[in-house]
């Protein structure tokens, strides 16, 4: 038991305070655990797009003031009445897809999406309707049930997971979301071997999709990006080709070109960067008759997808994954082992790296077009 069981625990956070503000490096007070629930010392997150959306505002599930922040591990500093699968001392990585193995979700065997403690999650608050979070004495929201933009946070029990010890926190913490994303999206798919695959956006999701469809051993890998300083990136990831759209004739549209040089489209395609128009492109570039179109990018609030029926008449399928359909409390601790065994890429995704009182600098390194992720010591202030 440490000294700071059942105390408030008084420590640093990037707090947002308002939409389309930088978050503000501020000291915050964090409430014991209460039961069910576990409070983590935080000592390494990555910044997630996601994480920029929300404070962008254009997130419908944005709440204000927040502590943001979403792929982090630390390890356990207490936990509340009722915990059993993880203790203080434990390395851990917060879930923002929870898995209470109780519910019609989990019980299903079909989807990922527990939905034990999605609906407070969404209001920024623990499943007893509060947050533990205080500063400058106004309550402060919870985000994604995770919050790692502070040094301390408490997260439900369904939503950690503890991982071997071994794993660099300072690298691991990024499989709390994109990389795990990505991986999942594609390597849960049944057929991608010896299939063609294309992938829109060669950000970390994309090169995750890409890293994955090569150890699936696609044997056509096509990355799309508008950014011409990725296709190197691309091809370290496993992409076969990389296509810019802005290289083609005027007029051309990429999906018609995908089309043409493939004979037909492609079985899998990606959608990697949450533009509803590169959505369409990339069902579009998906095979007649049987290609699948998945969408991982997450657009602002108010936007829709659109295509002719025609599209999905004639045999194409249009899905999207959260979490790469991963269950975090049962397959993640794997996926730690798969990169410990050298299986998946992780260290190669950190292209910078900063202190907590830089956190927000992080968000601008996400939009100079060399940034694949940023990783923030929280213990460096
Ligand atoms: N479903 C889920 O569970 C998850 C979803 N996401 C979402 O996934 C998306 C991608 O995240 P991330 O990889 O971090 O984002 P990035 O912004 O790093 O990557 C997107 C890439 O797409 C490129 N791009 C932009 N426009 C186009 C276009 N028209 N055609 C082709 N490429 C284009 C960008 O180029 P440039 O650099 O020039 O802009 C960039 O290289 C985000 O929307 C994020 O919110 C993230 C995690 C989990
Ligand atoms: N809150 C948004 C939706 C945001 C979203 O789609 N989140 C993804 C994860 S993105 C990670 O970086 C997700 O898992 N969604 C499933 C979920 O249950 O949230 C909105 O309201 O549009
Ligand atoms: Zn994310
Ligand atoms: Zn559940």
């Amino acid at each position: 038991m440490s000294d700071t069981t059942g105390k408030t625990i008084t420590c640093l956070a990037a707090v947002a305070w308002e939409p389309g503000k930088p978050v503000t490096l501020e000291t915050v007070e964090v409430a014991p655990p209460k039961a069910h629930e576990v409070r983590i010392h935080i000592l390494h997150t990555g910044i997630c797009h996601t994480d920029a959306y929300t404070l962008s505002g254009q997130d419908s599930e944005g709440k204000f003031p927040c502590i943001l922040g979403h792929e982090g591990g630390g390890i356990v500093e207490s936990v509340g009445e009722g915990v059993t699968d993880v203790k203080p001392g434990d390395h851990v990585i917060p879930l923002y897809t929870a898995e209470c193995r109780e519910c019609v979700y989990c019980k299903s065997g079909k989807s990922n999406l527990c939905i034990k403690v999605r609906a407070t999650q969404g209001q920024g608050v623990m499943p007893d309707g509060t947050p533990r979070f205080k500063c400058k004495g106004q309550d402060v929201y919870h985000f994604m049930g995770t919050s790692t933009f502070s040094q301390y946070t408490v997260v439900a029990d369904v939503s950690v997971v503890a991982v071997n010890p071994q794993a660099p926190l300072d690298k691991v913490c990024l499989l709390g979301c994109g990389i795990t994303t990505a991986w999942g999206a594609v390597t849960k798919l049944p057929g991608v071997e010896g299939s063609t695959v294309g992938v829109f956006g060669c950000g970390c999701i994309g090169l995750g999709v890409l890293n994955g469809a090569r150890f699936k051993k696609a044997s056509r890998i096509i990355a799309i990006d508008t950014n011409p300083k990725k296709k190197e990136w691309a091809e370290k990831f496993g992409a076969t080709e990389f296509v810019n759209p802005t290289d083609l004739p005027e007029g051309k549209r990429i999906q018609d070109h995908l089309v043409e040089i493939t004979d037909g489209g492609l079985d899998f395609t990606f959608d990697c960067t949450g533009n509803v128009n590169v959505m369409r492109a990339a069902l579009e570039a998906s095979h007649r008759g049987w290609g699948v179109s998945t969408v991982i990018g997450v657009a602002a609030a108010g936007k829709e997808i659109s295509t002719r029926p025609f599209q999905l008449v004639t045999g194409r399928t249009w899905r999207g994954t959260a979490f790469g359909g991963i269950k975090g409390r049962t397959e993640l601790p794997g996926l730690v082992e798969d990169y410990l065994a050298g299986k998946m890429k992780v260290d190669e995704y950190v292209t910078h790296r900063r202190e907590l009182r830089d956190l927000a600098a992080g968000f601008d390194d996400m939009h100079d077009g060399e940034c694949i992720r940023c990783v923030v010591d929280m213990t460096k202030v």
